[in-house]
């Protein structure tokens, strides 16, 4: 059924006040698959409380407004719905441990059509909150597969754009964990198509996917591997399109492109099955 684009592009999210501690952190980096070498020291950082420090991908689950198109008063047929992009840009660098404020709106309602879906985009700002700072934007775009056709809405974002046509300079190839999926939901998003095996045939899949926001998550570490030296600090913002389904366990070739000016293309591919599941991806790197 189309969705109501007036309830939609209008939904009131209350503010996300949470706090957040060292294990938070931790669980979050070993979400997205860091410490998958223990011996390595670089990593450890990320996922040992000595000297903790804070992947920047972990905004994805700071403030979040839950699975909020769950509710039946949103008229959304959930079971179909996909993340389709997600941008984020860091302003300041997240405390070890600390309470954050999420507030978060509906920027875009955009049909694609009857056959194809809708796009719901959703703009969080995250607080420090200590002193309102500002530390991360992030951008999220549904794809509701089931829910287009409601005539006029708003013009999309602006694009990202392609990755070059050259070979890339860097491929960095990053495992993901069969059980991925399961220790992922644990931060905040609890989308039984990521857990349960009816769930995801219903809404078309063999098995549970890996959330878009995991993926995106170890292709973060594949950057700040390859390019920042593991500094967190280094990572001004990445934005990127999820173009195909990941299965937890699949291995994620990333191929980078440096380009002017502390811009980086990417893409993402699963090595098992040659196929990009990232596309257009753009990243902002401090020299
Ligand atoms: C709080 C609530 C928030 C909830 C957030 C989500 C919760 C999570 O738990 C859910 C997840 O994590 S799902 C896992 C991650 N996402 C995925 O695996 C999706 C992968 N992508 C796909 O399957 C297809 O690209 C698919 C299906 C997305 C599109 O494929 P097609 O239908 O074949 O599209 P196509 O014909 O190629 O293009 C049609 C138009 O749509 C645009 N488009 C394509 N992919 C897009 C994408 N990923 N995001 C945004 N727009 C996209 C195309 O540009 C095209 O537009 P136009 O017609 O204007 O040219």
């Amino acid at each position: 059924m189309a969705l109501d684009y007036d309830l939609i592009k209008a939904w009131k999210f209350a503010d996300v006040r949470q706090a957040y501690t060292e294990k938070d952190v931790i669980l979050y980096a070993l979400g997205v698959g860091l410490g998958y070498d223990p011996m390595d020291e670089a990593q450890l950082a990320y996922v040992y409380e000595k000297g903790l420090k804070v992947f920047p991908g972990m905004a994805a689950v700071l403030g979040y407004p839950g699975f909020w198109m769950q509710d039946p008063k949103a008229g959304i047929d959930w079971v179909k719905l996909v993340h389709g992009e997600q941008r984020m840009t860091f302003h300041r660098p997240f405390p070890a441990a600390g309470e954050v404020i999420g507030r978060s709106r509906v920027t875009h309602v955009i049909d694609k059509g009857a056959d194809k879906g809708a796009l719901v985009v959703v703009e969080r700002n995250i607080h420090d909150a200590a002193d309102d700072a500002l530390l991360a934007t992030v951008q999220q775009t549904t794809f509701c597969r089931a829910d287009g056709g409601f005539g006029t809405g708003d013009a999309a974002p602006e694009p990202l754009p392609k990755v070059p046509a050259t070979p890339p300079d860097h491929v960095c190839a990053l495992p993901t964990l069969p059980q991925a999926a399961l220790l992922y939901r644990l931060n905040a998003d609890p989308n039984p198509l990521h857990v349960d095996p009816q769930v995801a045939r219903n809404a078309g899949y063999p098995r549970p996917i890996l959330h878009g926001l995991c993926t995106y998550g170890v292709a973060m570490h594949a950057i700040i591997k390859t390019l920042c030296d593991y500094d967190p600090n280094r990572l001004l913002y990445m934005n990127t399109r999820f173009s195909a389904p990941v299965f937890p366990g699949e291995t994620l070739q990333v191929e980078i492109w440096p380009g002017v000016s502390g811009t980086v293309h990417f893409q993402a591919r699963v090595a098992e099955r040659d196929i990009v599941v990232l596309s257009n991806g753009i990243a902002g790197v401090k020299q």
